[in-house]
Parts: structure tokens; C-alpha cells; sequence
């Protein structure tokens, strides 16, 4: 990686990668914890975290101070088998890591639209910055849900932007979603972008020198962005 605000670790498999993760933000949270008391983590849904979350769920912390939310959830009941919340909640929250206080971007309202104020009082009610988050990177070259032709992805990905969540929708993203803005995504202590299979290195690597359609992928907001350091975390 040419760039020195981006770490690179390479693992040979997947369970490597998981150990290693969860290890890393262990011991953020735990520093957040001896710091300020209390500490948040925002984490990503679909199917790459899930050993991630059953390492992290195993690891010796003080789970009771902890905060968890998503950085972004498809608008369904958390009985859908699509819901992040849902996968949060089995594959992390379990044991020790009962005790963390989870905050869902999802509220029951019908949409998104109508949602989103709630959720962003929620987000808001967090004590920022994060200790952690974690994003993960879609085939498509989205992150969190900023989906490449999203209704509101240049609000999401302004900068400046004010607002901390915002609704989504997109052909791309199966069902209407919440998001957190890259603003709120950026504030944060440690920021973490998870990807396995060669597939997401070559897509990561075409969206790091901004090569042919890859230039428009949104997650380059977050590669080219220069308020936090990002480390990625990648096996085959
Ligand atoms: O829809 C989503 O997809 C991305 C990537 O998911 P994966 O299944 O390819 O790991 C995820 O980061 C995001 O949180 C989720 O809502």
C-alpha cells in the first residue's frame, strides 16, 4: 500500500484474520474502558463478520461498559434472516458479551424515512468518538450502505455533512437501509475495513488507485479520506 495512512495486515486464512481482529479491538475497547469507562464499537453486518464476532465475543472484557451499534442496516424485523442487528446479536452478544448494551439503527417504523430521526438521536446519544469501527466492503465497492447510484449518497458522503445517519436506498441494496454518514463513520479513534477472498483485494486495490469504474465506487470515500488512519484487514 503506498499510502502511509492505510496498514495493511494479510493473514493466510480466515481464522487468522478473526484472532487477529478480534484481538485489535479487544484491546481498543478495553483502552476505552480504562480511559473514559465506557466504550462504543460499531461494527457492519452481512457475511463476513461472522467469525470476527464469535472471537470477539470470546475475548476477557469488561462487556457491561460497552456499547455496540451498526454502521448501517437493511429496513427489516430483526426475524429477517437479512437483519444486521440480528446477526449482531447471535454472533456477537453472546456470553460474556451479553452484558454490551446494543443500539439498533432499526426501529420498527415502516421506512427508513420515517425512522431515521430516532435513529439518529440514537447515534447521537453515543459518546463520540468511537473506539472502533469496523467496516466491511461489498462486491460492488459500497461500504457501510453507501451503494454506487444510492438516493442520498452524496449527502452520505459529504464531508462536511452534519447529519449522522441518513436512509438509503439503491437497485444495488436489496432492501431500503440506514446508514451513518462518513462523517460519523470518521469520528472515531480507530477505524478498521475488513475484507476476505481475492476477489475484495483486487477490487480494493483497483479502488485504491481510482482505476476505471472503481474510481466511483463510494468506499474510496473512506480510502481517500484523511482524518483517521485505516487499517485493513484482509485473508484469501
Ligand atoms: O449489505 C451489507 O454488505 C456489506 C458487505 O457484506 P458482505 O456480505 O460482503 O460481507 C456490509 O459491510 C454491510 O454492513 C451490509 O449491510
Amino acid at each position: 500500500m503506498p499510502d502511509p495512512r492505510i496498514a495493511m495486515y494479510s493473514f493466510d486464512d480466515g481464522p487468522a484474520l478473526a484472532a487477529a481482529l478480534a484481538g485489535r479491538v479487544a484491546g481498543l475497547l478495553r483502552e476505552g474502558i480504562a480511559a473514559r469507562g465506557a466504550a462504543v464499537l460499531a461494527v457492519s453486518g452481512g457475511s463476513t463478520p461472522v467469525r470476527f464476532f464469535e472471537r470477539l465475543a470470546r475475548q476477557a472484557l469488561a462487556w457491561d461498559k460497552v456499547r455496540v451499534t451498526l454502521v448501517d442496516e437493511r429496513w427489516v424485523d430483526e426475524d429477517s434472516e437479512r437483519s444486521n442487528a440480528r446477526l449482531v446479536k447471535a454472533q456477537l452478544l453472546q456470553g460474556a458479551a451479553a452484558a454490551a448494551r446494543f443500539v439498533p439503527l432499526y426501529t420498527g417504523a415502516d421506512t427508513p424515512e420515517a425512522g431515521c430521526a430516532e435513529a439518529r438521536q440514537r447515534i447521537r446519544a453515543l459518546p463520540r468518538p468511537f473506539d472502533a469501527v469496523v467496516l466491511g466492503m461489498g462486491a460492488d465497492g459500497h461500504t457501510a450502505s453507501f451503494f454506487p447510484g444510492g438516493d442520498r449518497l452524496v449527502e452520505a458522503l459529504d464531508p462536511d455533512g452534519r447529519v449522522p445517519v441518513l436512509p438509503m436506498r439503491a437497485a444495488g441494496a436489496g432492501e431500503p437501509r440506514i446508514t451513518l454518514a462518513l462523517p460519523a463513520l470518521l469520528d472515531t479513534r480507530a477505524l478498521i475495513l475488513h475484507i476476505e477472498g481475492a476477489p475484495k483485494r483486487a477490487l480494493l486495490a483497483a479502488a485504491l488507485e481510482g482505476r476505471g469504474e472503481a474510481a466511483q465506487y463510494p468506499v474510496r470515500a473512506v480510502l481517500t479520506q484523511r482524518r483517521v488512519p485505516l487499517e485493513v484487514y484482509w485473508c484469501p
